[in-house]
């Protein structure tokens, strides 16, 4: 018998996960005899009695287990579980299957697990009767528009308590779920529709009896993997921990990744904190790869802020595709980038050159300011600033250049005998470090791109350019990536999120050459952080903010639609009568995560500056409890306990439990972090906004638990959290 499609469920792998070696061997060897021959004796096909679907079968994997699947033909089977003999016949008849007519996906849920909910909660009894379903105004009709099955709709008008719908939200298809939590959140249905249906509605239209069709949907893949000949690839997808990412993606998150088509140009994806935008660039990075040319002997570079984050890309990267995938890709933050291209050029004088960070740029900045500046009618922050945002950003060289050039987005006017002070310190600056053969970050991406400008196709590494976190470059090194890979088919593909910009960088891509228009998309579903933490994070935001959140190319963004399904404790949010009284109070909180189970290295303690990490750390050792702080270019250390850091360092990663400690007003905004109005109206105001994404960015990487402190008077960004 020729060969037939088995896919598996994430609840099978789930199941899989739970199970011990010996049987998962068992477990293995069956998938893959099921592939070859379903027919084969040992398979042990049956039916349950009283199955609501009669194409529901269990199969023997041993004496004692049976897997649970849906046979809608004969050359297709979805294995939904793996459970002991008994149960697995119970649970095979209270299966409910069908192709989804919105999604063209196939979707099962357990209709016995619902109605236990239901009994539990008191939902169905008819003392529960007078109170309200949640869903009385949503018709049969808008329910089917939505993609709900009509088996499940009766079901649903059963809910009337908060602990049934989350309960339940659970059990369902994924879509379902979205769907209903969104509904009783007072959402309408044509919101719905537009903010969670379209994304995973099918390309063409769908006839629900195709079942071929059904197995190449994304909707589908979100549910099922399909089991390949290869065992040892099988295990793999199946065993590593955590592993979801890899292999479940959401129908937008698919389309956007393995896209069959090439992007004409280059391609941009934004989504708030959570929603998988590094999932995406990693699978995109898959799919080029596996799409490469067996002769080019150029690579893919997938590139991101910081050390720290490159890092943990290679790692996921080596995790999704092994050591065939990495060989293809150069995994580098920009700054290696930025000095590789200055060590590899042949003009001698930038092979030494010493690339500076922010502080020794800021002090170099002190000493011209002293020894030069007329008067103070400029301060640092403002000159450093129009060094950036203005010089470096325009490549600007001359005093003839400086004085025509744009200042759009500058906030202070500027009349020519101030541009002609400016001018004299910038260059004097500039001098000086030219003979020290030194550079700033952003200044070293400048020559860089001047090497880079003179390329030819032939001199460019790359094939694709693939950029995480994009909020946070600067227009430098988008020049320079812009010139990494030839322009043309899938050349760029670019992710971040403007709401978590916590670098002064803004950009409009098309001005630097790279054309996005027509090609931009956007993730709303946060597969990281609960609801109850989620809906705390946004009041941090402030949406009305004068300079709004762009989309990179001179638009604006929007967290509109944003959402989690998950859900947990509502996050713990108080002051403290003093800074001692606060860290006696994380210790206390830390304690009760490792009691409830949560690993040390699990929990994060971030604040705003390293002093304040550094003494959550000198607390939570002086009480025994194991910490480390992590500062910013070092690596995560698990072995030391709970990994303390500054809200910069945190960026991009996430932790079970948060604790965000420090959130009074005198360090958020950190006022040294803040141009004052009266120097530039327009920086102050970014500089706020910026700081607000920093205890964004904080509250968003926690899974599970997150707490927010301070002593003193608390931030004025909290006010969204009811405290003032
Ligand atoms: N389809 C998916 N299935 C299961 N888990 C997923 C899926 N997509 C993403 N995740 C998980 O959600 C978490 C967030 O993903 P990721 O880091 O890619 O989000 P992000 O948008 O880049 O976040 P941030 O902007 O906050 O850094 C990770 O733990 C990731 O494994």
């Amino acid at each position: 018998m020729a060969k037939v499609n088995v896919l598996f469920a994430d609840t099978f792998d789930k199941a899989y996960q739970s199970l011990d070696a010996t049987i998962q061997r068992r477990v293995v060897d069956f998938m893959l005899k099921l592939r070859k021959d379903p027919d084969a004796s040992g398979l042990n096909l049956k039916q349950p009695h009283g199955a609501h679907d009669k194409r529901v079968w269990t199969a023997r994997v041993n004496d004692n287990f049976r897997a649970v699947l849906w046979r809608p033909d004969h050359t297709t089977f979805y294995l939904a579980s793996i459970k002991p003999h008994d149960d697995a016949y119970t649970y095979a008849a209270q299966t409910v299957w069908n192709v989804n007519k919105v999604t063209g996906g196939v979707e099962f849920y357990d209709h016995g697990a619902i109605k236990e909910i239901l009994l539990r909660t008191g939902d169905v009894l008819p003392a529960a009767h007078n109170k309200p379903g949640f869903f009385e105004k949503t018709s049969d009709a808008d329910f089917a528009r939505l993609g709900i099955a009509p088996t499940l709709v009766p079901t649903l008008r059963e809910i009337r308590t908060e602990d049934a719908l989350l309960g339940i939200a659970e059990q369902i298809p994924a879509l379902a779920s979205q769907v209903i939590l969104a509904l009783a959140d007072g959402k309408t249905t044509d919101q719905v529709w537009a903010e969670i249906v379209t994304q995973s509605e099918a390309d063409s239209d769908v006839d629900p009896d195709d079942v071929a069709a059904a197995v190449e949907r994304p909707a589908t893949r979100e549910t099922f993997a399909v089991v390949t000949d290869d065992s040892e690839e099988l295990e793999r997808m199946l065993l590593k921990p955590m592993s979801e990412w890899r292999i479940f993606l959401h129908p937008q998150q698919r389309r956007l990744a393995y896209r069959k088509k090439p992007y004409n140009g280059p391609a941009r994806v934004s989504g708030g904190p959570g929603t998988g935008k590094t999932v995406v660039a990693l699978h995109r990075v898959k799919a080029l790869a596996a799409a490469f040319p067996p002769s080019t002997d150029r690579k893919i570079l997938l590139t991101t802020y910081t050390n720290a984050l490159s890092d943990l890309l290679h790692r996921l990267l080596d995790d999704l595709g092994g050591p065939d995938l990495t060989s293809k890709v150069d995994v580098l933050n920009i700054d290696k980038v930025v000095r590789d291209i200055l060590r590899n050029d042949t003009d001698a004088q930038w092979t030494n050159v010493d690339v500076l960070g922010d502080a020794a740029i800021a002090a170099r900045w002190n000493d011209v300011i002293t020894e030069l500046a007329r008067d103070d009618s400029f301060d640092r922050p403002f000159l450093i600033s129009e060094w950036e945002q203005v010089v470096l950003a325009q490549n600007i060289r001359t005093r003839e250049q400086y004085f025509s050039a744009s200042r759009a987005g500058r906030g202070r006017r500027i009349t020519r005998a101030d541009r002609a002070a400016i001018w004299t310190l910038i260059q004097e600056f500039e001098r000086r470090l030219d003979r020290d053969k030194a550079l700033g970050f952003k200044q070293a991406a400048v020559r860089a791109g001047d090497i880079t400008a003179n390329w030819t196709d032939a001199d460019r590494p790359y094939q694709h350019v693939v950029v995480d976190e994009a909020q946070d470059l600067h227009a430098a090194h988008w020049t320079l990536l812009r010139a990494l890979a030839p322009s043309g088919p899938d050349d760029m593909f670019i992710v971040g999120d403007t709401f978590q910009r916590i670098y002064d960088n803004r950009v409009t891509l098309g001005s630097l050459g790279i054309d996005i228009r027509g090609r931009s998309s956007r993730l709303t579903l946060n597969y990281r952080t609960t609801r109850q933490i989620l809906n705390a994070a946004i009041t941090v935001i402030d949406p009305d903010s004068p300079n709004g959140y762009d989309d990179l190319d001179g638009g604006s963004d929007t967290l509109r639609g944003y959402r989690s399904v998950l859900r947990g404790a509502k996050p713990d949010v108080a002051g403290y009568s003093s800074p001692v009284a606060e860290m006696n109070a994380l210790v206390d909180r830390v304690r009760t995560w490792s009691t409830a189970g949560i690993p040390l290295d699990e929990i994060a303690v971030i604040a705003r500056t390293n002093a304040v990490a550094n003494a959550a750390v000198t607390a939570l050792k002086a009480a025994g409890v194991e910490a480390a702080l992590i500062k910013s270019g070092q690596t995560a250390k698990p072995e030391a306990g709970v990994q303390a850091m500054t809200m910069h360092r945190a960026k991009g990663l996430e932790f079970r439990a948060v604790a965000i400690v420090g959130a009074g007003s005198r360090s958020l905004p950190l006022p040294a972090a803040v141009t004052a109005r009266e120097a530039d109206h327009l920086d102050h105001q970014r500089d706020i906004q910026r700081e607000r994404s920093l205890l964004f960015v904080s509250a968003t990487r926690a899974r599970e638990a997150l707490s927010i402190t301070w002593s003193g008077q608390p931030s004025q960004f909290l006010t969204g959290l009811g405290v003032s």
